[in-house]
């Protein structure tokens, strides 16, 4: 059956949903940055008032600009540089995800942003993998159903993504899924790190790369081309190469054209978008058009408190903009379990078994 009811906000969290783009230090609960604070004697958060603190996530990262946004990371990667702190960042993420009807996750992070009190990224790697499973176990225990990978990030500004490409390698057996780059996008083209890139294809790792955010099409090209990008963080700037005439008429250049050809996903974080300037509302975000052109576009979170956003508000904020139905949303979910880092059959048997039946029952 068909319905044309509009999803509520509880139908759209109760939905099976599957989230690429996450980072680990940009969505922890308000409560746990203070408690971390105060338990590891990290000292420089604005205020140690929970109520007080979320609200300084939002405003400080609704900058306009992709730099002072990064700046509140600070705060959260202060409080996370022991193991118990990844751990319980990493298994209540799972729980929050779980929570909100995520039935599959990657979550990144930078290693190399943890060990500024001695941890190895051996060490921070192995704890945020124990919390992830203890969070899977938890949110098993009240009857949900989560698979959670990580992936790791590379800082474009550093010069570790290398090292940072061997570490996805070798722990892909042991819940890491892939590599990104991650950080300021203006000044570090994705090409600064084509070692790292090499090393993946080389060993048949898979990766995805923050490009098209703060910066445009040379961006969304150079991580295709030269580094052979699988998806883009982001990309939403590809509109750059899609040209409406005045009757309407929509034209793609030869990178939309090829991306879309491709099947490239885009990994879409529209509230983030808006915070740093890359798209003016979400009414105007260029998803609308993407989706409308059938990219392969997903709906994605980024900083869940940066945004104070979930995976389901996000879609809630797109219905409200572009009227989405049920339709549409589970064509963002299956894109989005297509392009998981997993193996095929796996992602298979997540559509067929779990969000194929899961809308089946919601419409
Ligand atoms: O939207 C984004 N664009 C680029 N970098 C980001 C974004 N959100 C977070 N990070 C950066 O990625 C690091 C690893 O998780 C974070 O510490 C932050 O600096
Ligand atoms: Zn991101």
């Amino acid at each position: 059956m068909v319905t044309t009811s509009v999803p509520t906000r509880e139908e759209l969290r109760r939905a099976p949903k599957v989230l690429l783009h996450d980072h680990l230090d940009g969505g922890l609960r308000p409560r746990t940055v203070v408690e971390l604070a105060e338990s590891t004697g990290y000292d420089g958060l604005p205020t140690t008032d929970v109520d007080e603190l979320g609200r300084w996530f939002l405003e400080a990262a609704d900058s306009g600009s992709l730099e002072k946004y990064l700046e509140t990371f600070a705060h959260t990667c202060g409080v996370m540089q022991t193991e118990e702190a990844l751990a319980r960042v990493a298994a209540e993420a799972v729980e929050d995800l779980a929570d909100d009807g995520v039935v599959y996750a990657e979550l990144r992070y930078a290693p190399e942003l943890f060990v500024a009190r001695g941890l190895s990224l051996d060490g921070v790697i192995r704890a945020v993998q124990d919390g992830i499973t203890d969070g899977e176990r938890r949110a098993a225990a009240r009857g949900q159903r989560i698979q959670a990978r990580q992936l790791l990030c590379a800082m474009r500004q550093h010069a570790r993504a290398l090292e940072i490409a061997e570490l996805a390698v070798r722990y892909r057996d042991a819940g890491v899924a892939g590599f990104d780059i991650a950080g300021p996008e203006a000044g570090y083209p994705p090409t600064r790190n084509l070692d790292a890139f090499e090393y993946m294809r080389g060993n048949n790792g898979h990766f995805t790369i923050h490009a098209g955010e703060a910066f445009g099409l040379a961006s969304i090209w150079e991580a295709i081309q030269h580094c052979g990008a699988e998806r883009l963080g982001h990309g939403v700037r590809i509109v750059d190469d899609v040209k409406t005439s005045a009757d309407g008429e929509v034209q793609l250049g030869r990178l939309a054209s090829y991306v879309r050809d491709r099947r490239i996903p885009l990994e879409i974080c529209p509230s983030s978008n808006v915070q740093t300037g890359a798209a003016a509302s979400i009414a105007e975000h260029p998803i609308g058009l993407l989706a409308k052109l059938r990219f392969r576009v997903t709906v994605n979170t980024d900083n869940r408190l940066m945004s104070g956003c979930s995976l389901s508000s996000e879609f809630a904020a797109l219905v409200d903009a572009f009227g989405y139905g049920w339709a549409d949303i589970q064509w963002f979910t299956i894109n989005a379990m297509k392009s998981a880092f997993l193996d095929f059959d796996q992602r298979l048997d997540v559509i067929n078994n779990v969000i194929k039946p899961g809308y089946a029952e919601l419409v």
